[in-house]
């Protein structure tokens, strides 16, 4: 299957996803001066329930925090969407050394880390059906820089060593993602894609001008993740983002002046 390695790494996906080549394929490099200001975008408005959060997931491609998604109780308003989008799950893409591993950039610069918080438009029964609709998912990015240790993050780092191999999961339970963002929600937007397979033009991109910060210590944490599953040779997991697609024409708006 998919992965990050030369022979099934991105630019692979092509063979098996010929969407890779579409025309709103993400990640992709956002570049300040050509965002155009939109005096109509909302305020992002973020409102999650710590006891939404369920478990987390070593999925063998990154780990993620699933959130429980049967009610309307952490969802994402405003912004550039219309109507309620749920929150699901959240997950990050690393490098395997400070100096690259975000999957946008800014101006070209790598961030060492990037966050994203998946959520799902109810006006569809589930996520599964919005994955497929063009309007169906709003992810928030959030850039990692290094510097401080990051205390917020360091409650799901502590939960790494009971999921280092592929397919583990442990519970993850009463977990506030708002205490992840910034102080600032500025934010460019865009249309795109997952950014992983299955590349699924779905997704409405709100990407935090703001980072938070993480420490060399915290983001060897994340390296010490395998993509490899129990009893099979070990390979860390890093370098898991996908580099930035063409533009192919499209406008990113910017909330900021
Ligand atoms: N990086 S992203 O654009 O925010 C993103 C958000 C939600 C997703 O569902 C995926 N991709 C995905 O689920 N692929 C199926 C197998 C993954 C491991 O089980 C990517
Ligand atoms: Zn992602």
């Amino acid at each position: 299957g998919w992965g990050y390695g030369p022979t099934n790494g991105p630019d692979k996906w092509e063979d098996d996803f010929p969407v890779a080549n579409g025309p709103r394929q993400s990640p992709i490099n956002i570049v300040p001066k050509e965002a155009q200001y939109d005096s109509s975008l909302k305020a992002l408005k973020l409102r999650y329930d710590p006891s939404n959060a369920k478990g987390i997931l070593n999925n063998g491609h990154s780990f993620q925090v699933d959130f429980d998604d049967d009610t309307d109780s952490s969802t994402l308003t405003g912004g550039p969407i219309s109507g309620t989008y749920r929150l699901r799950q959240f997950h990050f893409h690393w490098g395997a050394s400070d100096d690259r591993g975000s999957e946008h950039t800014v101006n070209g610069i790598k961030f060492p880390c990037e966050l994203h918080l998946v959520h799902w438009n109810t006006k569809y029964p589930s996520f599964g059906e919005a994955a497929s609709q063009p309007d169906g998912l709003a992810v928030v990015g959030v850039f990692l820089k290094i510097g401080a240790a990051n205390p917020r993050i360091q409650k799901v780092l502590d939960a790494l060593d009971a999921i280092k191999t592929k397919g583990k999961q442990t519970t993850f339970a009463n977990f506030d993602a708002k205490t992840l963002l910034p102080p600032s929600l500025d934010y460019w937007t865009y249309d795109g894609s997952l950014t992983t397979p299955p590349l699924l033009e779905s997704v409405t991109w709100i990407v935090l001008r703001e980072p938070i910060s993480v420490s060399p210590a915290q983001m060897a944490m994340f390296r010490s993740l395998l993509f490899t599953g129990e009893g099979e040779a070990p390979c860390c997991m890093a370098d898991n983002y996908r580099p930035p697609q063409p533009l192919k024409g499209r406008q990113v708006r910017a909330s900021f002046k």
